[in-house]
């Protein structure tokens, strides 16, 4: 692993050229990882739109007077919810708005009518519901959380994630991607990675690029996610996920980050962090996503054959079989994994409550799980 001054002066983007770069990272992959990309089969449950951010990219949120403004109700969710399982979905990923009613009094309203004052308190009990009625395991991506509010929603999720995006605070000033975005600031993401570590929550974040970071801002995101990995060993997976320029926005006329640009950040991810932690890219926001597996991912992450990508609806999902195809054409193969990867799930007593643990092994049986693929402490 790369020592933090190396990293920081070492020449990522004039340096090594990008193939050499690739290499080197497929390299530490293939010798973690093997000849396995995994996926998850999940359905998408966006519990709310409302939000009480704005982020300058985002069309997920909608506004108080949007007519589209919502929560869904519990039938809803369980319908979705149970319809994924038909269809041999693993995973309930809940992505939603931060904390709308602390902005917007039509949100009290919405919740009001469900019987509730506060978006999480749903959250978990829309955990709970999915729990009680169907064979999916929650993954909770709800944005920055304290530590009595990741705990109170450990027992319900088998894992938890939020992009910490970058520890950039330029990006909060006026006109840039995280100007008006409380639950933006580098401060409250680092601390939820924080307390997920201190809770023993399995956890998921990532760098969101092309928002107006700057590369050394990528490596210093990245070593953020490292150090508290290396004190905490929570990390499960890192995800480097490509702006997608939206019409509406703010960001509408942005440049979105190329396909070279992409690789290169993905390589120096896999040459940054303990190689345990997995690497994910979404197969939905490019087109040759193929060339991923080059620059050295070892996961797709969450693909649904149900729902659509709720932040990315106009990215539709591609077949699984042709993920499966591509990863072919390079000398590997496609297995799906469960949202809690297995090396969270063979140290149970810390990560899991003895009935997500139960539920897992159920799953686990279901599929193809892959298991780890080498034992070793969080230096690995
Ligand atoms: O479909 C999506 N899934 C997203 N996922 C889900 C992910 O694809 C998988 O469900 C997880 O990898 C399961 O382990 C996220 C999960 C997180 O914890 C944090 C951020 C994301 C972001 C997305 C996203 O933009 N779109
Ligand atoms: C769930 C995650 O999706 C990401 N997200 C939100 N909007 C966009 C976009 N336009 N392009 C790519 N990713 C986006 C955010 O980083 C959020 O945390
Ligand atoms: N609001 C959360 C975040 O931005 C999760 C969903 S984003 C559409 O991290
Ligand atoms: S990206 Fe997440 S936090 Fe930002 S406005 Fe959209 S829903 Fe809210």
């Amino acid at each position: 692993m790369i020592s933090v001054s190396e990293a920081i002066s070492y020449e990522f983007v004039t340096g090594p050229d990008l193939y050499a770069l690739c290499q080197q990272a497929a390299k530490i992959r293939d010798a973690h990882w093997g000849k396995q990309l995994t996926y998850s089969k999940k359905v998408f449950i966006p519990l709310t739109n409302m939000c009480r951010d704005a982020c300058g990219y985002c069309t997920f949120v909608q506004g108080p007077d949007s007519p589209y403004a919502n929560y869904m109700s519990p039938a809803e969710v369980f319908k979705t919810a149970y319809e994924g399982q038909q269809l041999a979905c693993k995973e309930a990923l809940f992505s939603l708005g931060e904390r709308p009613e602390e902005r917007h009094q039509k949100a009290r309203e919405l919740l009001n009518n469900l019987g509730y004052r506060s978006t999480l308190d749903y959250l978990h009990d829309q955990c709970e519901n999915v729990l009680l009625n169907t064979s999916l395991l929650p993954h909770v991506n709800a944005g920055a959380l304290s530590f009595a509010e990741l705990k109170q929603l450990k027992p319900v999720a088998a894992s938890m994630g939020m992009m910490l995006e970058t520890v950039s605070n330029d990006l909060l000033k006026k006109g840039q991607a995280h100007y008006a975005c409380p639950d933006k600031t580098p401060k409250r993401r680092l601390d939820t990675i924080e307390q997920a570590g201190k809770l023993d929550i399995a956890f998921t974040t990532g760098l969101l690029i092309g928002i107006g970071e700057s590369w050394q801002d990528r490596i210093h995101s990245l070593l953020a996610i490292r150090e508290r990995h290396l004190t905490y060993g929570h990390i499960q997976e890192v995800i480097i996920q490509n702006f997608r320029a939206k019409e509406g926005t703010l960001m509408a006329a942005y440049q979105e980050p190329d396909l070279e640009d992409m690789k290169r950040t993905i390589a120096v991810a896999r040459l940054l962090l303990p190689a345990q932690i997995s690497i994910q890219a979404p197969p939905n926001l490019e087109q040759e996503y193929g060339c991923y597996i080059n620059a050295g991912i070892n996961d797709f992450g969450g693909i649904s054959p149900l729902t659509k990508d709720f932040i990315n609806p106009e990215r539709a999902w591609p077949q699984i079989s042709s993920v499966a195809q591509a990863c072919q054409g390079l000398g590997y193969s496609l297995a799906e994994r469960l949202t809690i990867y297995d090396r969270f799930y063979q140290q149970q007593e810390t990560y899991l409550t003895p009935d997500l643990a139960h539920r897992v092994a159920l799953l686990a049986g279901q599929s193809a799980y892959p298991k780890s693929h080498q034992s070793g402490g969080v230096l690995a």
